[in-house]
């Protein structure tokens, strides 16, 4: 383990805190996907989590969201202070998923809606079931769908059905959604793996923006470790569902990639390494 992971193996508590994980292992059959994994992630933060394929970086954000349990025993994980899996049980999870945007490699949009529709899905939290079944909505969230679609510059394809649009356009519209659920938070699990290099970078310069313009705390899943090191100031790095590196992402060298990645790391790298 680097020294910067070392310093972070136990988090304290932190007064505005995204995500405070203790201690959490998540085993399926005879596999640990995640291994003692303790990180805290403040609400403000843009942290990007790497590590190779099947290091646990998924099962990690999917149990910060309570979509799937962690093994009981003394593992914990709270997000914005409110425990969400405790001796194994999740609990709390719906309220923490109203405040958390998730946006996933494969955009899940539902594909014969607009991407108009799609958007005001993400409205559907703070309404009475029955409104959003009519398609009912307030004006108020309507306007407020239309400013997020401009906002991530997809508004002339507000009608168009969402299957039919390019995933770059779909990856905004996800965004664009997670604006309209008034979330204070985003997990993305490799929201860039299937586009193009110039809509990832469109998709990563969003989230920096929703991070340092409206605060919201990002924890981004990356294959691409030019992309971690380029857009977030922290990176965490999973290896064999532990952590193996918590720091800067400036202070990532050769060492600790090949420590990472084994001595491959540069396929790690999707544009040319500088
Ligand atoms: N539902 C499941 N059932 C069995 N094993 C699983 C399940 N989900 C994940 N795993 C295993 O847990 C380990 C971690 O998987 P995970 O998807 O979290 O890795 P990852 O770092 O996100 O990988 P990738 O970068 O390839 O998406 C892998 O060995 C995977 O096979």
């Amino acid at each position: 383990m680097s020294s910067s992971a070392a310093a972070t193996a136990a988090p304290g508590p932190l007064a505005t805190s995204l995500v405070l994980a203790r201690d959490v292992s998540k085993t399926f059959g005879a596999r640990k996907a995640l291994d003692g994994v303790s990180v805290s992630v403040a609400a403000g933060e843009m942290v990007a989590l790497i590590g190779p394929s099947g290091s646990g970086k998924s099962t990690l954000l999917r149990s910060i969201t309570g979509l799937q349990s962690i093994d009981g025993g003394k593992g914990t994980i709270s997000v914005f202070g409110q425990t969400v899996q405790k001796d194994g049980r999740v609990t709390g999870a719906r309220a923490a998923r109203r405040r958390l945007g998730m946006i996933f490699q494969q955009f899940n949009l539902v594909g014969r809606l607009s991407l108009f529709s799609n958007v005001m899905l993400g409205a559907l939290g703070r309404l009475p079931g029955w409104r959003g079944m009519l398609g009912a909505w307030p004006s108020a969230d309507k306007s407020r769908a239309m400013q997020a679609l401009h906002r991530v510059g997809v508004s002339d394809y507000a009608a168009q059905r969402a299957n039919t649009l390019s995933g770059g356009q779909q990856q905004r519209g996800a965004i664009a959604r997670a604006l309209v659920q008034g979330a204070e938070g985003i997990l993305a699990d490799e929201p860039v793996a299937s586009l193009d290099p110039v809509s990832a970078r469109k998709v990563m310069e969003l989230l920096v923006e929703l991070n340092k313009r409206d605060g919201l705390g990002v924890i981004v899943t990356l294959h691409q470790v030019d992309y971690a090191i380029r857009y977030c100031d922290r990176v965490i790095a999973l290896k064999a569902g532990k952590v193996v590196y918590d720091g800067p992402s400036t202070g990532l060298d050769t060492k600790q990639l090949i420590d990472i990645y084994g001595p491959e790391f540069e396929d790690a790298f999707w544009e040319a390494k500088a």
